[in-house]
């Protein structure tokens, strides 16, 4: 059965995106995770677009393993801030992946923006890069307000400070949608939707 490698460091992301791999039922093909091939060197994340580092992200893991490679690179893009976190949104305080630091940093910056001019969106690049080399990469987005404290218990990074604009997340943040709930709106499973049937061929 062939494998397709989900490159992520981020544990809470990377169980979303078996999640939804594996409620798109996509038979024939083996899901695995980093903890399963051999650590190799983390590359960095040098791209200006969410598009380019997932294309770097699955690149590598191609390389190093020699498997087909899904890749995601995703963040928060605040209208008030001009479209910032961005592709820094995982070390927007300075430290990688310090979620607490970050929206605490993203609350202050913004703590003077009134509740009309706080939309954002989250964004979703998926890229798939399989050993022959071709490449397909997607992109999802979620529109929603940036809330003035945070709230919820459930996803991870910014999901605390982030409502849906969707009636039904019914003024909810994210962190407070079920599991379900959440890939059913949410950037990364609009892009992994649109990713599908490129990963059903894989399976061929
Ligand atoms: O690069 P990998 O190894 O996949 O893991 P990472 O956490 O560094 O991932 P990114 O470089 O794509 O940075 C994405 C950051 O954007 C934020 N983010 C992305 N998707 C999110 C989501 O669904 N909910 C909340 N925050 C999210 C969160 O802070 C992530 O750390
Ligand atoms: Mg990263």
């Amino acid at each position: 059965m062939p494998k397709l490698l989900v490159a992520s460091r981020n544990a809470k992301k990377l169980v979303e995106l078996q999640r939804v791999l594996d409620a798109a039922g996509i038979d024939g093909i083996e899901v695995i995770g980093l903890d399963t091939v051999d650590e190799y060197r983390e590359v960095p994340e040098t791209g200006a677009t969410f598009e380019d580092n997932a294309l770097i992200k699955a690149v590598a893991g191609v390389e190093a393993t020699g498997l087909a490679c899904l890749a995601d690179d995703s963040g928060l893009s605040v209208d008030a801030l001009n479209g910032m976190p961005g592709v820094l949104s995982a070390r927007w305080s300075g430290r990688h992946g310090d979620d607490q630091a970050n929206n605490d940093l993203l609350l202050a910056q913004i703590s003077d923006v009134p509740d009309e001019r706080r939309g954002a969106a989250f964004v979703s690049a998926c890229a798939l890069v399989v050993p022959s080399g071709e490449r397909t990469v997607v992109r999802g987005e979620w529109r929603g307000t940036i809330l003035r404290e945070p709230r919820g218990a459930n996803g991870f990074g910014y999901d605390p400070l982030f409502a849906p604009d969707d009636a039904v997340a019914q003024g909810r943040s994210s962190a407070e949608l079920s599991a379900q709930e959440k890939d059913a709106l949410s950037h990364r499973g609009t892009a992994l939707a649109r990713l599908v049937p490129t990963l059903r061929s894989l399976a061929d």
